[in-house]
Parts: structure tokens; sequence; C-alpha cells
């Protein structure tokens, strides 16, 4: 178990810098990024708008736990500060898949069960995995398919910020 998905947020700060951050401590991991979305916040909508990403992750080394603690290292790294549930934050990593784990431990829900209705994950991922799967919910095409065309419209392609350096 070694290729995981990972999906990076930030709106608060240099939300910019703060997904950077992210892609940077994972350079040695990194196979795919994929573009800068900005997108309207979900959840709790009184926050201001949100940078989303997605990337694929692979170490031979690391299993699902490895990839959470890298995950909140990061988060930690960009001066994350826990306040409300889906609230405004610097940094947020979340693990969507590693590899096709299963897991109901609270500290670490795989797939992460927000996915199948997150256009914010699904639309970066679709681009850099075409073919991509979410175990137990079926090909990421359908599910974005199956997204409400209100949450796909909160979801902008930024061309002109990238994470590649
Ligand atoms: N797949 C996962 N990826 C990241 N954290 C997870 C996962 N499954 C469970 N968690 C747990 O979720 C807890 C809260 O995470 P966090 O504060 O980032 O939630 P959130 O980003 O506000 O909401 P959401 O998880 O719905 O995006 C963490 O303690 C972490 O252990
Ligand atoms: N657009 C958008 N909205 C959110 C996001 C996010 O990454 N993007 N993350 C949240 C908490 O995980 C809450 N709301």
């Amino acid at each position: 178990m070694t290729r995981a998905v990972l999906s990076i947020g930030s709106n608060l700060g240099d939300r910019l810098a703060n997904l950077r951050l992210a892609t940077t401590g994972l350079a040695d991991s990194l196979v795919a990024t994929s573009p800068v979305y900005e997108t309207k916040a979900w959840g709790v909508t009184d926050q201001p708008d949100f940078l989303n990403a997605v990337v694929v992750v692979d170490d031979p080394d690391a299993d699902e736990w490895t990839w959470l603690h890298r995950a909140q290292t990061l988060e930690g790294e960009a001066g994350r500060v826990r306040t409300r549930h889906w609230g405004p934050r610097t940094l947020d990593v979340d693990v969507v898949t590693v590899d096709g784990v299963t897991s109901d431990h609270p500290d670490l829900l795989l797939p992460h069960p927000g996915t199948p209705e997150r256009a914010t994950v699904l639309i970066p991922w679709l681009t850099i995995d075409p073919a991509a799967v979410l175990p137990g919910h079926g090909p990421v095409t359908s599910l974005v398919d199956a997204l409400p065309a209100d949450a796909v419209a909160d979801v902008h392609l930024r061309p002109d910020l990238s994470l590649a350096r």
C-alpha cells in the first residue's frame, strides 16, 4: 500500500503559498499535481473562497497512517489552528484514498467519507487521473456526473495559479 490521493485546500493567508508548502513538502513522493481551482466554500458557507487541488503521491515505505501523519504535519507547518468544524483554515490536507484500503477508524476513515459529494475533490482528481475509481463508489467520472450543477459551477479553474515549479 503505497499510493495515495490527497486533497489540499486553503482559504486563509497566502492561499497559493499554503498549497505550495504542501506540494513542496511532498515533493519526494509526488506523482501528479492537479491544476488549482478557486471554489466557493461548502458546508460552512460564510467564509472566504478556497483554493483547492488534488495530488497523487507514492512512497513504498508509507502506509495509510504515514500519509495521515504527513498530512497533519504539513497542516501544522502552515500554521493551521483548529477552530470550528469546516471553518476557515490556512491548510487542510485530507487523505482521500490509499490504494484500495478501507478503514472505519475514526482517526482515519478511508476512503474519506466526504469524497463522493465533493466537487472540490472529484473535479481536480479527474484531471490527473481520468480513470480514477473511488473504492466502494465506482468511477470518479460517474460521481462527477451525479453532482448537482450548482456544486460544479462553484469550482473554477485558475490556470494563472500553478503548483508546478
Ligand atoms: N481520511 C482522512 N483524512 C484526514 N483526516 C481524517 C481522515 N479520516 C479521519 N480523519 C480525522 O479527521 C479529524 C478532523 O480533521 P479535520 O479537522 O481536517 O476535519 P475537517 O477538514 O474540518 O472536515 P472533513 O474531514 O470533513 O474535511 C482528524 O483528527 C483526522 O484524524
Ligand atoms: N470549497 C471548499 N469548501 C470547504 C473545504 C474546501 O476544501 N473547499 N473544506 C472544508 C473543510 O474540510 C469546508 N469547506
